[in-house]
Formats: C-alpha cells, structure tokens, sequence
C-alpha cells in the first residue's frame, strides 16, 4: 500500500470540477461530477466499465465539451477558451493511452521524436535528443531508442508511451488502464513506475483503473463514479469499507476468485 505522501499541495487544486454533466443523445453519462485535483497527488478513478470514466479524462483534457458544469484546468475554465488556448493547455495535461498509442512505422526514437517536432518546433537536434535520452532513462528503455514499437513487449510498449506523453513536460498526466492487459509482475512495474514519474517530475495524475492492486499502489486518494456521480472517496481502505453492495462487487471480483 501506499505511504502518505508528504509533497500533496491541498491548497492548489490543478483540476477543479463542479456540477459535470454529460450526455450522449438522451443517454446520461455523467450527471453532476464534482472533484478535486490537489497539486502532487496521484487521484485513482474507480468503476465499472461504460460509466463515464473515459469521458471524464477526455473532458478534463479537453477532447470532448461539458454539457454543464464547471472544468477548470491549472486554474482556466477549459470551456471559456479559444482553441488557441486549449491547444497550450492540452500541452501540460499528458494523455498516456489505454493502448500506448505509438506509430507502429517509426522507431522509438522517431516516437518520441514527434510530440517535439510538432509542438517545440524552436528546439534544436541536440537538445530534442538530449530529452529524449532523459525520458528513455526516466522509463528504463534506453536500450530501445532504435527499435520498432512491434518489437516490445506490451509493459515495454506502456514505458515507451508515458515516455512520449512526460517529453513534454506535463503539470498533470492523466493515465488511461495503465496495466490493462498486463501480466502481475509486469503491472507491478507500471506501478512503480507511475509513482516514480510523480515523485521525480513532480507531477499530479489521475489514473483510471480497474486493478484495484494497481490502485493500492498508486492511489494517493481514491473516487468512485457510480450511476453518473462520484459517490465513493477517500483511501483505498475508507473506500472499500463502504457497505454498498457496488462497492463490495468491485472489491470482490478483484480479489475473491
Ligand atoms: N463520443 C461518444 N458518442 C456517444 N457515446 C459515447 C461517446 N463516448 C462515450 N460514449 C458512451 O458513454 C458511456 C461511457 O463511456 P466511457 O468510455 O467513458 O466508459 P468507461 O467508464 O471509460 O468504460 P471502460 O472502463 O470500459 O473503458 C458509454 O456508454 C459509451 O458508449
């Protein structure tokens, strides 16, 4: 489990949201979402697939619109802002992908190459590699700057893509099933790894997840969505002692085989 983190800043929020609504046609995802984001913390987003949980990230970093609600991002209320300025916002919040999301015809290098070339266009050679070699190291891959994306094991594959998303320096990464798909040991890694990049790059982060070990591990704080609200939060432990039989299912299917 997890040690109480000493470098939470409760008195800055980096996300701030009241009263989030979403729907899809007359289907409603989320129905008054309301949460916090404390600089330095790593904050878990629990629950059960189709609830909403990638649709809260994809509004957080700007990809879909709120129907309602209030959104504020390091301090900018994401739905007041020209596309101008979502565009830089989006560049200190780092969306690592369920599936990595690396172009499978270019090298590691080129991968990472990429997001510099695109958004850092004043940055010369040495110093785009120079960044790269910094997060290769950060995520143990160095060995790998010259191989294909099809030549790494799926854990490599993670590495490599929250390599490609902390080149840009984030304030915020936002970590979509980091372990999904992962063998125990390997998401044992991914855990280590996610509380490495907070503590050395000093970032905040919300993971969503499914792996309640991954959870434990990671999780300074933890929420749960359910029927379109956050109704659960606290430590993993104030969490799972909740007597609602949703909670108690989630737990169990986890751990009780
Ligand atoms: N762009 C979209 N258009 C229409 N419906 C959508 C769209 N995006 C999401 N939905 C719907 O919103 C609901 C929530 O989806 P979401 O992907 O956020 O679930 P989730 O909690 O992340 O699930 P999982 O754990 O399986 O990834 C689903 O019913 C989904 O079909």
């Amino acid at each position: 489990m997890k040690k109480i983190n000493p470098n939470i800043n409760r008195e800055n929020k980096v996300i701030e949201i009241r009263g989030l609504m979403k729907s899809f046609d007359d289907f409603d995802v989320l129905k008054g979402v309301d949460l916090d984001l404390y600089q330095g913390e790593n904050l878990v987003v629990l629950g059960r697939s189709g609830t909403g949980k990638s649709v809260l990230i994809k509004i957080i970093s700007g990809l879909l619109s709120p129907d309602e609600g209030m959104v504020k991002v390091l301090g900018k209320q994401v739905d007041k802002l020209s596309s101008k300025e979502l565009d830089r916002l989006r560049l200190k919040v780092g969306f690592s992908f369920q599936n990595s999301a690396l172009y499978d015809s270019m090298t590691v290098r080129e991968n990472l190459e990429f997001p510099l070339i695109r958004h850092e266009k004043s940055m010369g050679r040495a110093e785009r590699d120079q960044l790269i070699h910094f997060v290769l190291d950060a995520v143990g891959l160095e060995q790998s700057i010259n191989q294909m994306p099809s030549e790494l094991s799926g854990g490599q594959r993670k590495r490599i893509g929250i390599a490609r998303t902390l080149i840009l320096k984030p304030d915020i990464m936002l970590y979509d099933e980091p372990t999904a798909g992962l063998d125990p040991i390997t998401c044992m890694e991914i855990n280590g790894l996610i509380n490495e990049v907070q503590s050395r790059f000093n970032t905040s982060a919300i993971i969503i997840t499914h792996d309640l070990t991954c959870a434990r591990s990671v999780g300074d704080r933890m929420v749960m969505l359910l029927d379109g609200q956050f109704q659960q939060q606290g430590t993993f432990e104030e969490v799972f002692s909740s007597n609602d039989e949703r909670v108690k299912m989630f737990y169990d299917y986890n751990f009780v085989k």
